[in-house]
Order: structure tokens, then sequence, then C-alpha cells
């Protein structure tokens, strides 16, 4: 054990994921769908914390922490498990997950506290995976949670598991917003109709956000059809983000019912999200990792 797993560690961030676009571009024989999905990170997140301890526990907090306390199965609890198995260790340690991010929500919450949970827990138990490791055990966690592993910008195809680099990203904003209604991603993809969308053509950047919503806007997400059928209100929300002063671009992430809506900047986007109604979560801010 090292010095600093003994004194506990930094808590590791688990930011958002949001699907700037989501194509459903075929089906595998076992039923999962191919996708094809440009993956960026809001600074929206979920932080993972451990402290040395010879059980395995977690504990919640934060604001959305009361909605998982019937949850038997705590992602973060089955990263643990899966990485102590892979590395012939017996799993320890007091988590602490601080849950800010709403529940099945399109977002990739649970997939991004694995992830973090995979990344923290590398380092504390001197385990040294290479990155390409974890993100192989973290395809067998979900279909979100490779890309979480890096927690950056990735064209995200296959079922999730294959990465490739993303366009080079402009400054932007971006805000976030639920109606407050959990959206079960198997529910979603089972009421999706309609056939397959192609890979999107992509450049190689984009200098500002605007002329990156211009070419996203070609784009679309082959869930949300699926998902207002199930969730009439994410039409709502959808209407709400494209009234803000300077929305560029609204479409849903994910298998919903989170919205994003794309600014030119991240005051922009701040100021949005404290116009959308108090009853939904909303968030406001930039790129995860960006300068502010
Ligand atoms: C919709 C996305 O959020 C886009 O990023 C992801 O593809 C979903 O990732 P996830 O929540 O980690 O999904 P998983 O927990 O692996 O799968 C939940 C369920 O969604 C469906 N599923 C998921 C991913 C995929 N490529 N095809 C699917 O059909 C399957 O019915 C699966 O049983
Ligand atoms: N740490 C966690 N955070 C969130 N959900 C978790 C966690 N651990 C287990 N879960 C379970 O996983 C489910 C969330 O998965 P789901 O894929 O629907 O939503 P999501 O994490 O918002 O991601 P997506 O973008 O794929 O929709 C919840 O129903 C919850 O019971």
């Amino acid at each position: 054990m090292t010095a600093a797993g003994e004194a506990g560690s930094a808590p590791e961030a688990a930011p958002a994921k949001v699907n700037l676009y989501l194509h459903v571009t075929g089906r595998r024989a076992d039923g999962y769908h191919l996708l094809d999905s440009l993956v960026v990170f809001a600074g929206a997140a979920d932080s993972v914390g451990y402290a040395p301890a010879q059980a395995l526990s977690l504990t919640l907090a934060g604001p959305e922490g009361a909605a998982l306390a019937a949850e038997p199965d705590n992602l973060v609890l089955r990263a643990a498990r899966l990485l102590a198995a892979e590395a012939g260790l017996p799993p320890t340690g007091r988590l602490e997950l601080e849950k800010c991010l709403p529940v099945a929500s399109g977002i990739g919450g649970g997939s991004a506290d694995a992830a973090a949970a995979l990344r923290l827990l590398n380092t504390a138990w001197d385990v040294g995976f290479a990155p390409a490791r974890l993100e192989a055990l973290a395809a067998r966690l979900g279909a979100d949670v490779p890309v979480c592993v890096a927690s950056a910008a990735a064209r995200m195809e296959g079922v999730g598991e294959t990465l490739s680099a993303a366009p080079r990203l402009p400054a932007c904003g971006l805000v976030l917003a639920n109606p407050r209604l959990p959206l079960p991603t198997p529910a979603v993809f089972k009421a999706r109709r309609g056939g397959f969308t192609p890979r999107a053509v992509l450049p190689e950047g984009w200098d500002d956000a605007a002329t990156m919503a211009r070419d996203l806007a070609v784009c679309r997400n082959d869930l949300e059809d699926a998902a207002i059928g199930l969730c009439p209100e994410v039409a709502a929300v959808l209407a709400a983000l494209r009234a803000l002063p300077g929305c560029l671009l609204a479409r849903m992430s994910g298998s919903g019912a989170t919205c994003f809506a794309l600014f030119a900047d991240a005051a922009q986007a701040r100021q949005g999200a404290g116009m959308l109604p108090e009853a939904w979560w909303r968030w406001g801010g930039g790129l995860y990792g960006a300068p502010f």
C-alpha cells in the first residue's frame, strides 16, 4: 500500500458523458445495437472517494444519492470486485460515491462512476493495469463504461467498445436538462422503430461552436423518438432548450431523458441553465477539463 493509499486517495471525478449524436448503424445477432456516436464529457460530475479498510463498502452522498439507496448492485462495487478478481486481490476499502448526476438519465452517470472506481482502485491497490486493459474490463460492466475510462472526447462505435479520436473540439458551452423522470436504457432500445442510419461524416476538427453545431445538425439521435414515446416530457425539454438565447443545437443524449444544448461559451450556457424550470435537473458550463 502506498502512502497516498493509507491516507485515502483524492476523490476521482466521474464526469457526465454527452452523445452529441447517436446513430444506430446496425444490430448484432445477440440483439445489441451497433452505434456511431461522438461522445464528449461535461463539467457536471459525480465523484468517487477511497480510504483503506479491510472490507469493501460503499456509502452514498450527494443530492442524487438517495435514488440509489435501494440499488442492490451499484456499478462502483461491481467495478471494484471485477478489478480485484482480475488482479488476484481481495476487494477492500471504504468507497464513497458523491452522486450529483441523475440516475438512469442518458448521461452515463453509473458508467462514469464505474470507470472512476476502476481508475481510482487501479492506483490505490497498486494494480497498475494499462488503460487498454482497464477499457477491456470496463466493457464487461456496460457499453458506456469503456469511453468513460479516459473520460475524454471520443468517437464511439461497435456496441461502445470501439473508440477512436474525436474531431478537434472548439471551446463551447453545454446545458444539460432532465425532467426528473428516469428512463432505463433497455426500454428505449426496445421501443425503437425504423431502420439504420449511416455512420456520420465528420471533419478533422472545428474552430468554433457554431460550425460544430452546423455540422452536427445533419446528424441525429436515433433513440429520440422512442424516448419521447415513453417519456413525452423529453419533447418539452428539447423545446425549452431550443428557446434559450444563444442555443446553437439541442438534442437528446444517449437513451434520455437528459437533453443537451450547445452554446458558444460556458458563461452563456450557465445563464441558459438558470432560465429552465426549477423542477428539472439542470446544469450549465463547459466541457470537462476546459479552463472554465
Ligand atoms: C445509449 C448509450 O448510452 C449511448 O452512449 C449506450 O449505448 C448505453 O450504454 P449502457 O447504459 O452502458 O448500456 P448497457 O448497460 O451495456 O446495456 C443496457 C441495455 O441497452 C441495450 N443496448 C445497449 C448498448 C448497445 N450498444 N445496444 C443495446 O441494445 C441492451 O438492451 C442492453 O441490455
Ligand atoms: N453508481 C450508479 N449510478 C447510476 N446508476 C447506477 C449506479 N449503479 C447502478 N446503477 C443502475 O444502473 C441504471 C442506470 O443505467 P442506465 O444505463 O439506464 O442510465 P445512465 O447511467 O444514465 O446511462 P445511459 O447514458 O446509458 O442511459 C440505474 O437504473 C441504476 O439502478
